[in-house]
């Protein structure tokens, strides 16, 4: 139906057609559209720019004088904080959600009823102040007026742009200048070294010669002493100082696959300080073996158990005799597989052996004597294919020191996808200049095929087991060792044979749903789960690293993970410092406006992808938290490395580390840049931010290869991925000290997802 009105055709061209339910609503006078909830859009304007509505006869001073004493939305918002301080505080957008913006009145009242939400008008990058005075408007809470919102830690800036550099809002390369002096008062030499190097490899630095320049005495205030002993040099010159310390540098980005020329304009050092030191990873070999002596290491041997008796016999009888076998060691979780890799890595060490231990995870290296990443180890491409080779030269120190290799060992190979270890085999075979599996080199691939298999990124079940080493040509020619007493579990507890064959049922069986034992504690909500786990979490003092690292709580989702450690921070002591991160498009999506202009940063600041450390970081001194990057491994400080915060200055927190081998070590923490590595959004982001979460608790993927004492279980959400409840459960070391939290206190069965293909008979 058209309904005519004087000029129909007109109205016919301006397509103005009214269809039969817009026009009965018309005629019964009902409402033809509702927004829910309403909107208040918020005025954003730099000082004295607000809207002024005026009458073109007035005159100039009738209009000045209106519009000094006009109110925006804004201005009236720090009105209102000006006279009600004590007032609970809000951001600018969360405003209109407890108060009422009036047109007429243009002031704010308390809402008594309904809801809004408050959306500020955008501003780009491109605006200048306007967009940094915006920036600031999201996070600030409670500002009284354009100075308050530009005053942090109580300095007035001049300008609403260094107002969020100072707040940490914006990149800014003064960042590094301030991160190393903080440190240089803290800490000096190797430490300071290490920080550069991580500024350098994480955080692109603008100018890295002239921070160099500016920090090079402290980062080098131990060197002097170590010419004088390495080499010899009675008085070695500040050059000569620089110049080492150029080398060691040098050194350590090499552990990230970088070196000096990767940052120009930094120089090169000018002596070749390599020739007298040699082969840098051999040397490492040397040292181990050297602590492997003074360790004592073969005193392990006595304590082995039958099973990893006879896997030390075998593996060391085709070291010592060169027969170069390819083993699998095959065990459920706690049956003992790292502490051999370590007793067989020692004994042959002590014997002048080279022996590279690597592991999946960064993780799971820390547990191995001079364990690092498969990955950095071998140089395994990132996108590994079927036919893809190492990246490193026949001619490389790397290739030096594999040809001088007796024995491999390679932890939770199960997770690897099975190419990354065929490339490893394929590399070795070409370098060795020998055709047997991994050039004649023995070789020990270790896990356990119950627990986390592959991740392959929406992967059916078919590509996850044809990813799994069980599929892999080389697996026909391997001799497969077997352990089978779970020795994590504390020997002497009788409860603790029946934990065991429940854990070895949950690990292969292919029923969908497991009954927990009625030893297991059922939490009624998640407070008696963080008592239980964390007694005495409101004392402070309670808070201590063995205490922490003795305890964890796990669950399969990232969303129940955060919540968790929420509320422990909660109850935590002390007083919470809040690190915000830079957030940016990266530089590409920046340049297209189009795109910039779709997400603001507010919007940015809003997104949690995985991976990636939160927008904002809370922290106490004292808490636990885990890191998210491999920053560097040989120092213990890779992704998944728990810590303990220590001290937080504004650039840099100080930690203690609290995993594998390098546990009461301390070490630093600045803020990198940070991308997504896979992510379903639109557009790239970087996030500007300490890489680090909080670490009450742990996804269950993060806590494989540890021990723990205390375990808490958060189930209210099932497992959705096969092995993770295995996993979960068989961290701890005695069955009564497992909690778990059900969706339903009345229940006493969960989920379990097992892949019987892959497991081993
Ligand atoms: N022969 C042994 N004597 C004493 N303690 C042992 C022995 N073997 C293993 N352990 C202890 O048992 C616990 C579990 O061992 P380990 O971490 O080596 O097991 P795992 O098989 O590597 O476990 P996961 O598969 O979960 O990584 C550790 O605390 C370890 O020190």
């Amino acid at each position: 139906m058209v309904l005519g009105g004087d000029n129909e055709i007109q109205q016919y061209l301006d397509a103005r057609y009214i269809g039969p339910p817009e026009a009965a609503c018309r005629i019964f006078g009902h409402h033809l559209h509702e927004e829910v909830p309403a909107v208040v859009r918020l005025e954003v304007h730099l000082p004295g720019m607000h809207r002024c509505i005026f009458n073109p006869s007035e005159s100039l001073e009738t209009i000045r004088a209106r519009g000094a004493y006009q109110k925006s939305t804004l201005t009236a918002f720090f009105s209102w904080y000006a006279s009600n301080k004590d007032a609970p505080k809000y951001t600018y957008q969360e405003f209109p959600q407890h108060f009422t913006w009036n047109k007429t009145s243009k002031i704010w009242t308390p809402r008594a009823s309904g809801f809004a939400i408050g959306r500020m008008y955008f501003a780009s990058p491109n605006c200048g102040e306007r967009f940094y005075l915006r920036l600031l408007l999201t996070v600030v809470k409670g500002p009284t007026s354009f100075e308050c919102l530009r005053t942090v830690e109580n300095v007035v800036h001049s300008t609403f742009k260094s107002a969020c550099v100072a707040r940490g809002l914006l990149e800014d390369d003064d960042e590094w200048v301030q991160c190393l002096q903080e440190a240089a008062v803290m800490k000096t030499g190797y430490q300071l070294r290490r920080l550069f190097s991580i500024i350098l490899t994480q955080c692109s630095p603008i100018h890295p010669y002239a921070l160099w320049k500016q920090f090079s005495v402290h980062i080098c205030d131990d060197l002097a002493h170590k010419i004088r002993t390495l080499f010899a040099i009675s008085n070695p010159s500040e050059a000569q100082i620089e110049d080492y310390g150029l080398y060691l540098l040098n050194q350590l980005l090499q552990e990230s696959s970088k070196t000096l020329l990767d940052f120009p304009p930094m120089p090169q050092p000018n002596e070749n300080w390599s020739a007298i030191v040699g082969n840098r990873l051999i040397l490492e070999h040397r040292q181990l073996q050297i602590e492997a002596q003074q360790a004592h290491a073969p005193f392990n041997v006595h304590c082995l158990n039958i099973g990893q008796s006879t896997a030390y016999d075998a593996i060391t009888s085709s070291v010592f005799e060169n027969k170069g076998t390819m083993f699998f060691l095959n065990g459920g979780a706690g049956t003992g597989k790292t502490y051999l890799y370590n007793t067989i890595a020692g004994k042959c060490r002590t014997l002048g052996h080279i022996v590279v231990s690597v592991a999946s995870s960064g993780i799971a290296s820390l547990l191995l004597t001079g364990g690092r990443t498969a990955h950095s180890t071998f140089c395994i491409p990132l996108a590994v294919m079927e036919d893809s080779f190492c990246g490193f030269k026949k001619q490389s120190i790397q290739a030096e020191l594999f040809r001088e290799t007796k024995l491999i060992i390679w932890d939770e190979v199960p997770m690897q996808h099975r190419y990354c270890v065929e490339a490893v085999d394929r590399t070795l075979r070409d370098i060795c200049d020998n055709d047997k599996p991994f050039g004649g080199i023995t070789i020990v691939l270790g896990g356990d095929f119950r627990q986390i298999l592959p991740v392959v990124t929406r992967g059916s079940r078919e590509q996850i087991v044809n990813a799994s080493l069980r599929r892999s040509p080389l697996w026909k020619e391997i001799v497969i060792l077997t352990l089978d007493v779970n020795m994590r579990l504390d020997q002497g507890d009788s409860g603790n044979a029946n934990f065991a064959t429940f854990l070895a049922e949950v690990g292969t069986s292919p029923q969908e749903t497991v009954k927990l034992p009625s030893t297991i504690r059922k939490c009624r909500d998640l407070n008696e789960l963080l008592s239980t786990v964390y007694p005495q979490l409101d004392v402070v003092d309670a808070s201590t690293p063995t205490f922490l690292t003795e305890r964890t709580i796990l669950s399969a989702r990232n969303e129940d993970v955060n919540a968790i450690n929420a509320a422990a921070l909660n109850i935590f002591p002390g007083d919470a410092i809040s690190y915000l991160a830079a957030d940016k498009m990266s530089d590409d999506d920046e340049v297209d406006h189009t795109i910039a202009n779709r997400y603001p940063n507010e919007y940015l600041n809003s997104l949690d992808p995985t991976g990636l450390p939160p927008f904002k970081v809370e922290l106490k001194v004292g808490c636990p938290i885990i890191l998210l990057r491999n920053i560097a491994p040989k120092d213990g400080l890779c992704n998944g490395t728990r810590m303990m915060v220590v001290r937080c200055a504004p650039r840099i927190i100080e930690v203690l580390i609290l995993t594998g081998g390098h546990f009461g070590k301390f070490a630093f923490i600045p803020r990198i840049s940070l991308t997504p590595s896979s992510s379903d959004l639109p557009f790239r982001m970087t996030r500007r931010q300490f890489p680090v979460r909080l670490a009450y608790a742990l996804t269950i993927n993060k806590s494989q290869g540890q021990s723990v004492k205390f375990v808490g279980v958060d189930l209210r959400t099932p497992v959705f991925s096969r092995g993770q409840l295995y996993v979960a459960l068989s961290r701890c070391t005695s069955f009564d000290r497992v909690s778990v939290l059900l969706p339903n206190s009345e229940l006493d069965s969960t989920t379990n997802i097992v892949y019987p293909e892959v497991l081993l008979s």
